[in-house]
């Protein structure tokens, strides 16, 4: 490993990698169970901040183990303000720079990414996720800075002409102050895609991680800032409802976007919707995954475990109704349980751990009441749905839980209706096309989709009749930065990553350009 003793996270203790470098695990100076946070978690106008707010703390734990990580000071009132008009100062500015200015900022900050392997280890201290998966998280927020970075400089407009030599054209404009709320399931990589695009229109940004996972998005903070962005354009706030509520209400604040669940979308449109802001709202899904009977089998398993176990389960997209053709089932269940039961679950920090700890207590809880629930209404377990305690003792306050595979599933189970969020796949089986294209779109969310066979044509038009913003043939899960990403129905609005989503953070401005004389009716 490549020894580097410079470290962002002041108070804390913590060895610089190269990129991808995998670090054998006797040189890791964070291990779980020994990190203390101590340092402010908000950052504005270009510093880490302590909160106004006194008195009012909350504990954030370390899935892994249990233990308090750190206190969470909420924002209030007087925060908010103050970070809406760092943003707005650092917008006067930063608006007015070429999109080659922002480029080379935004380009310098995912160069510092890339060589801190320090943000994935506290992504995994934080959120509970294996160490595997926080790098490639991290990764996709570097690409992601990396691809908007490219774009900022292809912003136009167009030009048109007009009778007389007349002419009109647009300007494609930024809209101001974003504000973005992030869940936890992806904190490192949320902030990254929010405030990407923005970044590159020429807005600013005041983001809101979960209480949960409250970490990584300051050190985004602190490496924008490294990179030469100007003071209050990239901006951090802790807290949880009153702190968003604040935030969505802002007069001065232009656009919110959204990740996190259905109920949470709703009302973030609502208040929104007051100011009549534009909103990108990424909510949660209960996606289909349809493997038929021509399938490559290898294949079909390995996107059934990719499109259910990733992050603990605690991923929006998940294909968690597993719709099988009826020849195939035995074969697939078989092979899927015995790969499930496989996984490695323990220390997220090892190398070797496949599966870490649920995000909290109450939503490991809330899991396995989904399991018993299943059992309750005649689902079968065929493995996993238990707590898991690891072996090393530092471990056995985590929140753990081992995989789970549910056979003889039927539509009206709850646990086919319902977005578990946990590492739990539902198996259902089907006999035609017809069959399972309506079953798959009788659901009122419509993020992603999947589908698995060798014949090309079937599997176009099964994906023509699938009513979800994303649609993955052979594969799952799979989120490159330059393809847009989003859902139908209520899973929501507007989309990430792409071209589009340039759209999505400015406006275009249409300017008349009279050469004549005015052809006044009066
Ligand atoms: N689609 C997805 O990617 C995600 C879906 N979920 C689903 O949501 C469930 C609950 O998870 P939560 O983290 O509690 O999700 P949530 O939707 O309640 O919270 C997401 C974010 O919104 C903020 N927030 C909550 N209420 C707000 C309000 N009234 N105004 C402004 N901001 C507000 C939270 O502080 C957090 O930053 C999960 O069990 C899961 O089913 C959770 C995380 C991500």
């Amino acid at each position: 490993a490549i020894r580097d003793t410079r470290s962002m996270l002041r108070g804390l203790t913590v060895v610089l990698r190269r990129p991808h470098a995998a670090p054998p695990a006797a040189v890791r100076c964070v291990s779980s169970g020994t990190v203390d946070i101590t340092v402010p978690l908000n950052f504005w106008a270009g510093k880490r901040r302590t909160s106004h707010e006194k008195g009012h703390k909350e504990n954030v734990y370390e899935p892994a183990t249990g233990r308090v990580l750190c206190h969470l000071e909420p924002c209030g009132a007087v925060d908010i303000n103050q970070a809406v008009n760092a943003a707005k100062s650092a917008f006067g500015h930063w608006s007015k720079m070429s999109g080659m200015e922002r480029m080379k900022i935004m380009i310098e900050a995912a160069h510092i990414i890339e060589v801190r392997e320090e943000i994935a280890e506290m992504e995994v201290v934080n959120n509970g996720k294996s160490i595997t998966e926080a790098r490639l998280d991290v990764d996709s927020g570097r690409l992601c800075i990396e691809y908007y970075a490219g774009l900022a400089s292809t912003l136009a407009g167009q030009h048109v002409q007009l009778p007389g030599g007349s002419f009109a054209y647009t300007r494609r404009e930024p809209l101001g102050v974003c504000v973005g709320i992030g869940a936890w399931n992806y904190p490192f990589q949320i902030a990254s895609w929010k405030s990407a695009p923005a970044l590159a229109c020429g807005n600013s940004m005041v983001f809101k991680p979960s209480p949960v996972t409250p970490v990584t998005a300051v050190l985004l903070a602190e490496i924008y800032a490294q990179a030469g962005a100007p003071d209050g354009l990239f901006n951090v706030v802790q807290g949880s409802q009153e702190t968003g509520s604040l935030l969505c209400h802002h007069p001065d604040v232009a656009k919110v976007s959204f990740t996190g669940s259905v109920p949470t979308g709703k009302k973030i449109m609502e208040m929104a919707s007051r100011g009549v802001k534009p909103v990108t709202l990424e909510l949660g899904g209960k996606s289909p995954l349809l493997i038929f009977q021509d399938s490559d089998l290898e294949n079909a398993v390995r996107g059934a475990l990719m499109a259910n176990f990733l992050s603990q389960g605690q991923v929006c997209s998940n294909g968690t109704r597993v719709f099988v053709q009826r020849d195939i089932l035995s074969e697939f269940v078989e092979e899927v349980v015995k790969r499930t039961q496989s996984i490695e679950i323990g220390d997220p920090l090892l190398e070797t751990t496949r599966m870490g700890a649920l995000v909290s207590k109450p939503h490991l809880e809330k899991v396995l009441s989904f399991v018993e629930q299943a059992k309750k209404e005649g689902a079968s377990v065929l493995c996993g749905g238990e707590p898991f305690v690891p072996s090393d003792p530092k471990l056995k306050g985590g929140y753990y839980m081992t995989p789970c595979v549910l056979g003889d599933c039927t539509d009206e189970m709850t646990c086919v209706k319902e977005e578990i969020f946990g590492p739990v796949m539902s198996v259902l089986s089907f006999e035609t096309e017809e069959e399972v294209l309506h079953r798959a779109n009788n659901t009122t969310l419509g993020l992603a989709a999947g589908v698995f066979t060798r014949d090309v044509r079937r599997a176009h038009r099964v994906v023509e009749h699938l009513k979800a913003g994303s649609c993955f043939i052979n594969n799952y899960n799979i989120t490159p930065v330059e393809v847009p990403f989003g859902g139908f129905k209520m899973s929501g609005i507007g989309r990430e990553n792409g071209q589009v989503t340039i759209e999505h953070y400015s406006q275009l401005k249409t300017v008349f350009v009279e050469m004549g004389d005015v052809d006044s009716l009066f």
